[in-house]
Protein backbone atom coordinates (compact mmCIF):
# COMPACT_ATOMS: atom_id res chain seq x y z
CA UNK A 1 0.00 0.00 0.00
CA UNK A 2 1.26 3.35 -0.85
CA UNK A 3 1.62 6.07 1.66
CA UNK A 4 -0.74 7.84 0.07
CA UNK A 5 -3.67 5.48 0.32
CA UNK A 6 -3.01 4.64 3.85
CA UNK A 7 -3.68 8.17 4.09
CA UNK A 8 -6.34 8.26 2.23
CA UNK A 9 -7.79 5.23 4.03
CA UNK A 10 -6.97 6.65 7.57
CA UNK A 11 -8.84 10.07 6.07
CA UNK A 12 -12.00 7.87 5.75
CA UNK A 13 -11.80 6.33 8.97
CA UNK A 14 -11.47 9.63 10.58
CA UNK A 15 -14.40 11.77 8.46
CA UNK A 16 -16.33 8.15 9.17
CA UNK A 17 -15.39 9.21 13.23
CA UNK A 18 -16.38 12.74 13.26
CA UNK A 19 -19.96 11.62 11.05
CA UNK A 20 -20.80 9.51 13.82
CA UNK A 21 -19.64 12.17 16.61
CA UNK A 22 -21.74 14.73 15.05
CA UNK A 23 -24.67 12.17 14.63
CA UNK A 24 -24.77 11.56 18.43
CA UNK A 25 -24.37 15.14 19.56
CA UNK A 26 -27.41 15.65 17.10
CA UNK A 27 -29.71 12.87 19.03
CA UNK A 28 -28.14 14.42 22.40
CA UNK A 29 -31.06 16.59 23.45
CA UNK A 30 -29.41 19.49 25.06
CA UNK A 31 -31.70 20.60 28.14
CA UNK A 32 -31.96 23.66 30.19
CA UNK A 33 -34.64 24.13 33.27
CA UNK A 34 -35.41 27.24 34.12
CA UNK A 35 -37.66 28.78 36.36
CA UNK A 36 -38.91 28.90 40.60
CA UNK A 37 -38.85 26.01 42.91
CA UNK A 38 -42.23 24.31 41.59
CA UNK A 39 -38.80 23.57 39.14
CA UNK A 40 -36.31 22.89 40.90
CA UNK A 41 -38.87 20.31 43.14
CA UNK A 42 -38.84 21.91 46.65
CA UNK A 43 -40.46 19.94 48.62
CA UNK A 44 -39.69 16.70 46.64
CA UNK A 45 -36.60 15.74 48.33
CA UNK A 46 -32.94 14.27 47.16
CA UNK A 47 -32.21 17.37 47.14
CA UNK A 48 -28.89 17.32 44.63
CA UNK A 49 -26.74 19.72 46.26
CA UNK A 50 -27.02 21.81 49.28
CA UNK A 51 -27.75 24.99 47.58
CA UNK A 52 -30.42 27.35 49.16
CA UNK A 53 -32.12 26.47 45.30
CA UNK A 54 -33.24 23.30 46.03
CA UNK A 55 -33.05 21.46 43.02
CA UNK A 56 -34.27 17.66 43.77
CA UNK A 57 -33.75 14.67 41.78
CA UNK A 58 -37.61 13.78 41.82
CA UNK A 59 -38.40 16.87 40.13
CA UNK A 60 -39.68 16.76 36.61
CA UNK A 61 -36.38 18.15 34.78
CA UNK A 62 -34.42 15.65 36.56
CA UNK A 63 -37.25 12.85 35.91
CA UNK A 64 -36.75 13.90 32.45
CA UNK A 65 -33.40 14.03 31.74
CA UNK A 66 -33.05 10.42 33.62
CA UNK A 67 -35.60 9.09 31.13
CA UNK A 68 -34.55 10.21 28.09
CA UNK A 69 -30.57 10.66 28.52
CA UNK A 70 -31.10 14.56 27.83
CA UNK A 71 -28.20 16.63 28.93
CA UNK A 72 -29.43 18.67 31.91
CA UNK A 73 -28.48 22.02 32.95
CA UNK A 74 -30.77 22.48 36.05
CA UNK A 75 -30.97 26.12 36.63
CA UNK A 76 -34.23 26.47 37.97
CA UNK A 77 -34.28 27.85 41.48
CA UNK A 78 -36.26 28.37 44.90
CA UNK A 79 -38.11 31.76 45.16
CA UNK A 80 -37.15 32.95 41.95
CA UNK A 81 -38.79 35.62 39.97
CA UNK A 82 -38.84 36.70 36.49
CA UNK A 83 -35.67 39.07 37.20
CA UNK A 84 -34.02 36.67 39.08
CA UNK A 85 -34.58 33.80 35.58
CA UNK A 86 -33.25 37.27 33.25
CA UNK A 87 -30.00 37.93 35.42
CA UNK A 88 -28.93 34.62 36.90
CA UNK A 89 -30.07 31.73 34.74
CA UNK A 90 -30.21 32.28 30.98
CA UNK A 91 -25.89 32.09 30.90
CA UNK A 92 -26.15 28.35 29.81
CA UNK A 93 -28.46 28.96 26.98
CA UNK A 94 -27.01 28.95 23.23
CA UNK A 95 -27.40 27.93 19.69
CA UNK A 96 -27.22 24.29 20.89
CA UNK A 97 -29.75 24.57 23.29
CA UNK A 98 -32.53 22.06 21.91
CA UNK A 99 -35.48 21.95 24.89
CA UNK A 100 -35.93 24.63 27.39
CA UNK A 101 -38.88 24.52 30.47
CA UNK A 102 -40.02 27.32 32.70
CA UNK A 103 -42.02 28.10 35.56
CA UNK A 104 -41.99 31.34 36.55
CA UNK A 105 -44.57 34.25 37.84
CA UNK A 106 -46.19 32.73 41.31
CA UNK A 107 -43.32 34.52 43.23
CA UNK A 108 -43.73 38.17 41.05
CA UNK A 109 -47.61 38.17 41.84
CA UNK A 110 -46.65 37.91 45.67
CA UNK A 111 -47.38 34.16 46.28
CA UNK A 112 -46.09 33.55 49.80
CA UNK A 113 -48.17 36.93 50.70
CA UNK A 114 -50.80 36.01 49.74
CA UNK A 115 -50.87 32.28 51.47
CA UNK A 116 -50.23 33.55 54.54
CA UNK A 117 -53.54 36.05 54.08
CA UNK A 118 -55.32 33.65 53.26
CA UNK A 119 -54.45 30.90 55.73
CA UNK A 120 -54.03 33.19 58.88
CA UNK A 121 -56.25 36.40 57.82
CA UNK A 122 -59.76 35.28 57.54
CA UNK A 123 -61.76 35.40 54.40
CA UNK A 124 -61.58 38.89 53.83
CA UNK A 125 -57.76 39.44 54.42
CA UNK A 126 -58.03 36.41 51.34
CA UNK A 127 -60.44 38.33 49.25
CA UNK A 128 -58.04 41.65 49.32
CA UNK A 129 -54.74 39.91 49.10
CA UNK A 130 -55.83 37.72 45.94
CA UNK A 131 -57.81 40.88 44.23
CA UNK A 132 -54.73 42.66 44.82
CA UNK A 133 -52.50 39.79 43.43
CA UNK A 134 -54.59 39.12 40.52
CA UNK A 135 -54.37 42.73 39.67
CA UNK A 136 -50.84 42.49 38.85
CA UNK A 137 -51.02 39.41 37.71
CA UNK A 138 -53.14 41.09 34.47
CA UNK A 139 -51.49 44.22 34.24
CA UNK A 140 -47.97 43.72 35.37
CA UNK A 141 -46.69 40.78 35.06
CA UNK A 142 -47.31 39.70 30.77
CA UNK A 143 -44.71 42.27 30.18
CA UNK A 144 -42.43 40.53 32.49
CA UNK A 145 -42.96 36.91 31.25
CA UNK A 146 -42.58 38.59 27.82
CA UNK A 147 -39.02 39.70 28.74
CA UNK A 148 -38.03 36.04 30.10
CA UNK A 149 -39.69 34.97 26.98
CA UNK A 150 -37.99 37.07 24.29
CA UNK A 151 -34.77 36.91 26.02
CA UNK A 152 -34.99 32.57 25.94
CA UNK A 153 -35.93 33.17 22.39
CA UNK A 154 -32.85 35.30 21.53
CA UNK A 155 -30.35 33.02 22.97
CA UNK A 156 -31.50 29.79 22.49
CA UNK A 157 -33.17 30.50 18.85
CA UNK A 158 -33.24 26.66 18.14
CA UNK A 159 -34.91 25.21 21.09
CA UNK A 160 -38.83 24.17 21.77
CA UNK A 161 -39.55 25.68 25.11
CA UNK A 162 -42.49 24.59 26.90
CA UNK A 163 -44.32 26.92 29.59
CA UNK A 164 -46.04 25.38 32.41
CA UNK A 165 -48.29 26.65 34.67
CA UNK A 166 -49.68 26.02 37.98
CA UNK A 167 -52.07 23.72 40.11
CA UNK A 168 -54.97 25.08 41.35
CA UNK A 169 -54.24 24.35 45.75
CA UNK A 170 -57.69 23.53 46.86
CA UNK A 171 -60.72 20.76 46.29
CA UNK A 172 -63.62 22.50 47.49
CA UNK A 173 -65.95 21.11 49.74
CA UNK A 174 -63.11 18.17 50.59
CA UNK A 175 -63.07 17.41 54.16
CA UNK A 176 -59.49 18.77 55.66
CA UNK A 177 -57.57 19.60 58.51
CA UNK A 178 -56.78 22.60 57.63
CA UNK A 179 -58.60 25.90 58.65
CA UNK A 180 -59.45 27.61 55.05
CA UNK A 181 -63.14 27.77 54.51
CA UNK A 182 -64.05 27.02 50.89
CA UNK A 183 -64.68 30.59 49.95
CA UNK A 184 -60.94 31.49 50.85
CA UNK A 185 -59.87 28.05 48.64
CA UNK A 186 -62.25 29.46 45.87
CA UNK A 187 -60.03 32.75 46.12
CA UNK A 188 -56.96 31.01 45.81
CA UNK A 189 -58.55 28.64 43.16
CA UNK A 190 -59.78 31.55 40.93
CA UNK A 191 -55.84 33.24 41.61
CA UNK A 192 -54.34 30.35 40.00
CA UNK A 193 -56.45 29.97 37.09
CA UNK A 194 -55.58 33.70 36.36
CA UNK A 195 -51.85 33.23 36.51
CA UNK A 196 -52.25 30.54 34.10
CA UNK A 197 -54.61 32.55 31.92
CA UNK A 198 -51.80 35.21 31.41
CA UNK A 199 -48.98 32.25 31.36
CA UNK A 200 -50.96 30.74 28.85
CA UNK A 201 -51.43 34.00 26.27
CA UNK A 202 -47.69 35.40 27.00
CA UNK A 203 -46.66 31.52 26.04
CA UNK A 204 -48.40 31.55 23.29
CA UNK A 205 -47.55 35.36 21.91
CA UNK A 206 -43.70 34.04 22.50
CA UNK A 207 -44.18 30.79 20.07
CA UNK A 208 -43.63 28.57 22.42
CA UNK A 209 -46.00 24.97 24.32
CA UNK A 210 -48.15 26.08 27.12
CA UNK A 211 -48.30 22.70 29.51
CA UNK A 212 -51.89 23.30 32.06
CA UNK A 213 -50.97 21.07 34.43
CA UNK A 214 -54.20 21.57 36.53
CA UNK A 215 -56.09 18.66 34.71
CA UNK A 216 -53.10 16.58 36.26
CA UNK A 217 -53.44 17.68 39.82
CA UNK A 218 -57.39 17.72 39.71
CA UNK A 219 -58.46 15.00 42.61
CA UNK A 220 -55.11 15.50 43.81
CA UNK A 221 -55.42 18.80 45.51
CA UNK A 222 -55.15 19.87 49.05
CA UNK A 223 -58.42 18.47 50.33
CA UNK A 224 -58.79 15.42 48.71
CA UNK A 225 -58.06 12.25 49.12
CA UNK A 226 -54.86 11.77 47.19
CA UNK A 227 -52.82 15.28 48.29
CA UNK A 228 -50.22 15.91 45.13
CA UNK A 229 -49.15 19.60 47.19
CA UNK A 230 -48.11 20.05 50.46
CA UNK A 231 -50.50 22.16 52.94
CA UNK A 232 -49.22 24.28 55.49
CA UNK A 233 -45.87 22.35 56.30
CA UNK A 234 -42.61 22.63 58.52
CA UNK A 235 -40.30 23.85 56.94
CA UNK A 236 -42.42 26.65 56.25
CA UNK A 237 -41.43 27.82 52.64
CA UNK A 238 -42.29 23.85 51.71
CA UNK A 239 -45.65 24.82 52.10
CA UNK A 240 -47.69 24.54 49.19
CA UNK A 241 -45.74 22.83 46.57
CA UNK A 242 -45.88 19.61 44.87
CA UNK A 243 -44.81 16.30 46.85
CA UNK A 244 -42.83 14.09 44.73
CA UNK A 245 -45.82 12.33 43.83
CA UNK A 246 -46.95 16.20 42.23
CA UNK A 247 -43.63 15.94 40.61
CA UNK A 248 -43.48 12.54 39.03
CA UNK A 249 -47.46 11.91 38.46
CA UNK A 250 -48.43 15.88 37.69
CA UNK A 251 -45.84 17.78 36.31
CA UNK A 252 -43.68 15.20 34.57
CA UNK A 253 -46.38 13.66 32.23
CA UNK A 254 -47.61 17.16 31.45
CA UNK A 255 -43.89 18.32 30.27
CA UNK A 256 -43.70 15.00 28.44
CA UNK A 257 -47.08 15.22 26.45
CA UNK A 258 -46.31 18.71 25.77
CA UNK A 259 -42.69 18.67 24.48
C1 LIG B 1 -52.57 35.27 41.94
C2 LIG B 1 -51.42 34.80 42.74
C3 LIG B 1 -51.74 34.20 44.09
C4 LIG B 1 -52.70 33.06 44.04
C5 LIG B 1 -52.32 31.89 44.85
C6 LIG B 1 -52.47 30.59 44.12
C7 LIG B 1 -51.54 30.53 42.97
C8 LIG B 1 -50.97 29.18 42.68
C9 LIG B 1 -49.66 29.31 42.00
C10 LIG B 1 -48.51 29.10 42.89
C11 LIG B 1 -47.29 29.75 42.36
C12 LIG B 1 -46.11 29.49 43.21
C13 LIG B 1 -44.84 29.93 42.59
C14 LIG B 1 -43.77 30.13 43.60
C15 LIG B 1 -42.80 29.03 43.68
C16 LIG B 1 -41.64 29.36 44.59
O1 LIG B 1 -40.52 29.55 44.18
O2 LIG B 1 -41.97 29.46 45.91
C17 LIG B 1 -41.03 29.78 46.87
C18 LIG B 1 -40.25 28.79 47.40
C19 LIG B 1 -39.34 29.07 48.38
C20 LIG B 1 -39.23 30.36 48.84
N1 LIG B 1 -38.31 30.64 49.83
O3 LIG B 1 -38.27 31.81 50.29
O4 LIG B 1 -37.56 29.75 50.25
C21 LIG B 1 -40.02 31.36 48.32
C22 LIG B 1 -40.92 31.06 47.32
Amino acid sequence: MSVRAVLSSLTLVVVALLGLTTAADAATVSYVALGDSYSSGLCAGSYLDSSSCKRSARAYPKLYANATGAALSFQACSGAKTTDVLNGQLGVLSSATTLVSITVGGNDAGFAGVMENCVLGGESRCRTAVTTAVDFVETTLPGLLDRVYSAIRSKAPHAAVVVLGYPRFYKIGGSCSVGLSDTSRGYLNGGADALDTVIEKEAANAGFTFADVRPAFTGHEICSGSPWLNSVTWPIDESYHPTATGQASGYYPTFIAAR
